[in-house]
């Protein structure tokens, strides 16, 4: 039987320990937001700590303009393309996604299904992701095309690979949600548990938490399915205008690193950690940790 070094998806990932698909039923309820922070927090756990995000929601790619990478140009090695480096020569946070490889990111990415997959299959087999911890991979809403190619190309890894789900409290996200956990389910990846995201509202004044929808529903799913529930996360007016007005990695910001400032990732981490959302998604970072190393040890 061939060895999963023997296909081009093997051998490039043959040091990528843990790969962590993040999905979710319906758009909007925070996804790559939720990508985001997980890949900064990941990479916060040690000093050594390396992570890669992979954006493959390609018609609606968010993980550049999060990070502050918008407009990077991607370099082409002979050894394939090199990703960008969110935190510049620590090469700590490597990030890829299509939204590099448009001309403008005001472009939208008119593709059928063969060439989403074949771009699937490139990101997979041609970036040179290196040794890594953890790979984060930001997938679109639902689950479509690209969730099939994800997981048909990352066959010979498939013992690598598991699932965070993220919702919001509405029924109408739950159901969606759902849908997501039966594909998980018909693809056998495990899930490491369900995210509830924007389960109430942070009051900038006096920081009192309202509900602003139905609540529990993440964590009631998350019983009755038998799934761990990692947490919930307020709607945070902090995060929103941190992640939204992520400042690009513009000829500023060049600027600052060529003087030895803090490269723009450190930045948004040093500015994220003092958002109320962090303590709550570090406890979610503990738990998803937990379940890898849960998983580990039963192999
Ligand atoms: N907890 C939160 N508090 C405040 N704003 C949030 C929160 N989570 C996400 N957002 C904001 O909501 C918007 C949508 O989030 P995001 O892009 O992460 O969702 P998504 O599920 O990836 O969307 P899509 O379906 O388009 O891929 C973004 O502007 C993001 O900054
Ligand atoms: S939660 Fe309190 S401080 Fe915030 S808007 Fe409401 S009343 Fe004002």
């Amino acid at each position: 039987m061939a060895s999963p070094e023997d296909t081009p998806v093997g051998r490039r990932l043959q040091l990528v320990k843990h790969i962590i698909i993040v999905c979710s039923g319906k758009g909007g309820v925070g996804k790559s937001s939720v990508s985001t922070q997980l890949a900064l927090c990941l990479r916060a756990t040690s000093p050594t700590a390396r992570v890669g995000i992979l954006d493959v929601d390609l018609t609606g790619p968010s993980i550049p303009r999060m990070l502050g990478l918008d407009s990077h140009p991607v370099h082409q090695s002979s050894d394939g393309w090199v990703p960008v480096y969110a935190d510049g020569s620590e090469a700590r946070l490597s990030c890829m996604s299509v939204g590099f490889l448009l001309k403008r990111k005001e472009d939208s990415v008119v593709w059928r299904g063969p060439k989403k997959n074949a771009m699937i299959r490139q990101f997979l087999s041609d970036v040179r992701w290196g040794e890594l911890d953890y790979l984060v991979i930001d997938t679109p809403p639902g689950t479509s095309d690209e969730h099939l190619s994800l997981v048909e190309h990352m066959a010979p890894v498939r013992s690598r690979i598991s699932a965070v789900i993220v919702t919001t409290p509405q029924a109408v996200a739950l159901l969606d949600a759902m849908k997501c956990l039966s594909f998980t389910r018909a693809t056998s990846i495990p899930v490491l548990g369900l995210v509830e995201n924007m389960s109430g509202y942070v009051c900038p004044c006096c920081g009192e938490i309202t509900n602003v929808f139905s609540t529990e529903g993440g964590e009631e799913m998350a019983r009755r399915e038998g799934l761990q529930f990692l947490g919930s996360l307020p709607v945070d007016t902090e995060l929103v205008s941190l992640l939204d007005a992520a400042e690009p990695d513009d000829q500023a910001s060049n600027a600052v690193l060529a003087e030895g400032g803090s490269p723009h990732s450190f930045r948004l981490l040093e500015l994220y950690e003092k958002t109320s959302t962090a303590p709550l998604f570090r406890a979610i970072v503990e738990r998803i940790m937990n379940g890898l190393s849960a998983a580990e040890s039963r192999e």
